[in-house]
């Protein structure tokens, strides 16, 4: 691990959430060490977004519990929580007209008093954040007018000028294309705070994670190491599919490929 140790451990225990009588999080527990990043991988419905806002306090669990660093979350107050964990959601929109500066700006809220205005050190941590994630030069663009990945892009620019302690992503990498992707993981895995990030490329997951947990049907059922983790036998039982793992030679990394399914007609 890379890190700055500015990172909290992230603890979820035995929690459990559902929508109606549709039980979709059961019982599910996984612990990040701090300063690590661990993926959440499963299939579509697995239940990875509601494990995330639970772990982000956006959801509330019928059963279990939080814990960033040493503090249940839900005893913290919301500008506590602020100031300790930043989310990324997956679909940020806004109707209001604001800038990309505005935007990565909002991020210092928890660290400033009521009604103060950013102060300087404010604008240059914002600054700061947008070269970090490469959109030096587009403080000034209206939101609205950035396309799906910059808007990302902006959204993590946002959450590190939040200086948490812990980061929670959901699907970072939805509209990146392959370069942004790779330097987007590769800025979440050197940030020295704890990130967990639900991803769907497994191959991603695997080169940038120090550890997975997998989901299917709301259980946690496995989590370690990638190379523990991402096993054929595991992908066939729970995506059905049949994979095809090498090691990256480089990295040593697991390195996946898919033959593709047989089709009838
Ligand atoms: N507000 C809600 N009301 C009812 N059902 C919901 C609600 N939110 C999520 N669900 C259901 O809970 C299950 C888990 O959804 P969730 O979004 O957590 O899965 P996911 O693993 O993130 O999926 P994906 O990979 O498709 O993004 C799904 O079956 C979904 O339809």
């Amino acid at each position: 691990m890379t890190h700055l140790a500015r990172g909290e451990p992230i603890t979820v225990q035995d929690v459990s959430v559902s929508f109606g009588t549709a039980r979709v999080v059961a019982e599910a527990g996984l612990f990040v060490p701090e300063g690590s990043f661990t993926g959440l991988i499963g299939p579509n419905g697995s239940g990875k977004t509601t494990l995330l806002r639970t772990t982000a306090r956006l959801l509330a669990p019928d059963a279990g519990a939080v814990w960033i660093g040493d503090d249940v979350a839900e005893r913290l107050s919301r500008r506590e929580l602020a100031q300790r964990l930043a989310v990324v959601e997956q679909h940020a929109h806004t109707d209001v007209e604001v800038t990309a500066r505005e935007v990565v700006l909002l991020g210092r809220t928890p660290h400033r008093r009521a009604w103060k205005e950013a102060r300087g050190t404010d604008h240059e941590i914002a600054e700061h954040c947008l070269e970090r994630v490469g959109l030096t030069g587009f403080a000034d663009r209206s939101w609205h007018t950035l396309s799906g990945g910059e808007r990302q892009r902006l959204q993590l620019a946002r959450a590190l000028a939040q200086e948490p302690t812990v980061l929670v992503l959901d699907e970072p990498t939805n509209h990146l294309d392959i370069a942004h992707a790779l330097q987007l993981l590769a800025l979440a895995q050197h940030a020295g705070v704890t990130t967990l990030a639900a991803l769907h490329d497994l191959n991603l997951a695997a080169t940038f994670c120090d550890a997975l947990v997998l989901l299917d049907q709301g259980e946690v059922v496995a989590a370690g190491p990638p190379e523990e983790v991402l096993t054929p036998q595991r992908l066939a039982g729970v995506y059905g599919v049949e994979a095809v793992i090498d090691h990256h030679p480089a990295t040593g990394r697991p390195a996946i490929t898919f033959p593709p399914p047989v089709v009838s007609h």
